[in-house]
C-alpha cells in the first residue's frame, strides 16, 4: 500500500511573543499538490504560523512543538541551512507582492538578481523558466521587460507569484495574496495559483480572513480563533457542515459566495 507522507507537518506548535500566546498547540499537515487554507479574523495567529514556517527571525518570539518538511525538522535546522531551504524549497508571496519590486527597475533585472543569489543559472535559463511561468500565470511575455509601475495590481501580484516560483519551490506560502485586489483581479490571481499547482505540483499554504477566497482555492480548511484551531477538515466538510458557531459567523460574514470562475457574489470583503 502506498501511503503518501505529508510534505509539511506542523505538530503541537505554540508561539508566544513575551507573555502573549499567539498560537496554541496547533497541528496540521499538507500534502504535495494540495492547498490548505488557514482562515480566521485579524489577530487569530495565522501570519505567525507562516512566519514560523519561513523562519523569519522575530524579537521576543518563543515557540514549542515542531515544523517538519519532507520529514526534516525545520525549527532545529542551523540558520544557514534554513535560509538556503527558504530561498529554494519554500517560497512566500505577500498581500501586495507587486509593490515589493523597485518601481523603476525592469522586472527581468530584479528577478534575475534574486535568482543568482540562490542558483547559478545563465541568463537564458532564467528567461526560459520565466517564459514557462508567464504562460501558466496568463501573463503577456512583454511583462518580463516591463517596469513594475506599468503593471496593474493583479498583474503585479502574478509577477510576484512568478518571482516566488522561479526556483520550483515545493511549498508556496501565501499571506492574503488577493486582499488588496478588486474582485476580477482576485479571481485571476486565484485561478493563476490553481493553474500553477496543476502544472508544477506545488503545495500551497494560504492564509486569509476571507472564507470565500479559501473555498475558491483550497482542498482543506483550518479555522483559527485566538491562536487555537477550532475546526479542521476538507473544505467541503467544514463549509457544508460547520461545527462551530464561529465558522458559521465567518460564512455569514460573506453576503454571497462567488460562483466558480466568475466575479458574481464577490470574493472581496
Ligand atoms: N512580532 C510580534 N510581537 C508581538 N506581538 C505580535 C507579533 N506578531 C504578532 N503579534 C501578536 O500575535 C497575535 C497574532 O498575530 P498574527 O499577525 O499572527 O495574526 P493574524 O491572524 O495573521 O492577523 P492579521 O490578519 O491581522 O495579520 C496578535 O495579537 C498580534 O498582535
Amino acid at each position: 500500500m502506498n501511503i503518501m507522507k505529508p510534505l509539511l507537518d506542523v505538530t503541537h506548535l505554540s508561539i508566544s511573543y513575551g507573555s502573549l500566546t499567539a498560537v496554541n498547540d496547533l497541528s496540521f499537515s499538507l500534502n504535495a499538490d494540495s492547498t490548505l487554507a488557514i482562515v480566521g479574523e485579524s489577530g487569530s495567529g495565522k501570519s505567525s504560523v507562516l512566519r514560523a514556517i519561513l523562519g523569519l527571525p522575530e524579537r521576543g518570539r518563543s515557540w514549542q512543538g515542531d515544523i517538519s518538511m519532507d520529514g526534516q525538522s525545520l525549527l532545529t535546522l542551523p540558520p544557514g541551512k534554513r535560509r538556503a531551504l527558504c530561498g529554494s524549497a519554500i517560497a512566500m508571496i505577500f498581500q501586495d507582492a507587486g509593490a515589493s519590486f523597485c518601481p523603476v527597475r525592469r522586472i527581468s533585472a530584479q528577478i534575475s538578481e534574486s535568482i543568482r543569489a540562490h542558483a547559478n543559472w545563465t541568463k537564458q535559463q532564467i528567461r526560459q523558466r520565466a517564459e514557462e511561468l508567464m504562460a501558466v500565470l496568463d501573463l503577456p511575455q512583454t511583462v518580463w521587460d516591463a517596469y513594475p509601475f506599468e503593471l496593474s495590481g493583479g498583474m503585479g501580484q502574478r509577477v510576484g507569484i512568478l518571482a516566488a516560483m522561479m526556483l520550483r519551490p515545493k511549498l508556496l506560502l501565501a499571506d492574503e495574496p488577493t486582499s488588496a485586489l478588486d474582485v476580477l483581479s482576485q479571481i485571476c490571481v486565484l485561478d493563476a495559483l490553481k493553474a500553477l499547482q496543476r502544472t508544477e505540483g506545488t503545495a500551497i499554504l494560504l492564509v486569509t480572513h476571507n472564507i470565500a477566497v479559501a473555498r475558491h482555492l483550497a482542498d482543506a480548511l483550518l479555522v483559527m480563533r485566538r491562536g487555537e484551531c477550532i475546526e479542521y477538515g476538507t473544505c467541503e466538510t467544514v463549509l457544508q457542515h460547520p461545527q462551530q458557531a464561529y465558522t458559521r459567523e465567518l460564512l455569514h460574514a460573506i453576503p454571497q459566495l462567488p460562483l466558480e470562475g466568475t466575479a458574481e457574489g464577490g470574493l472581496l470583503q
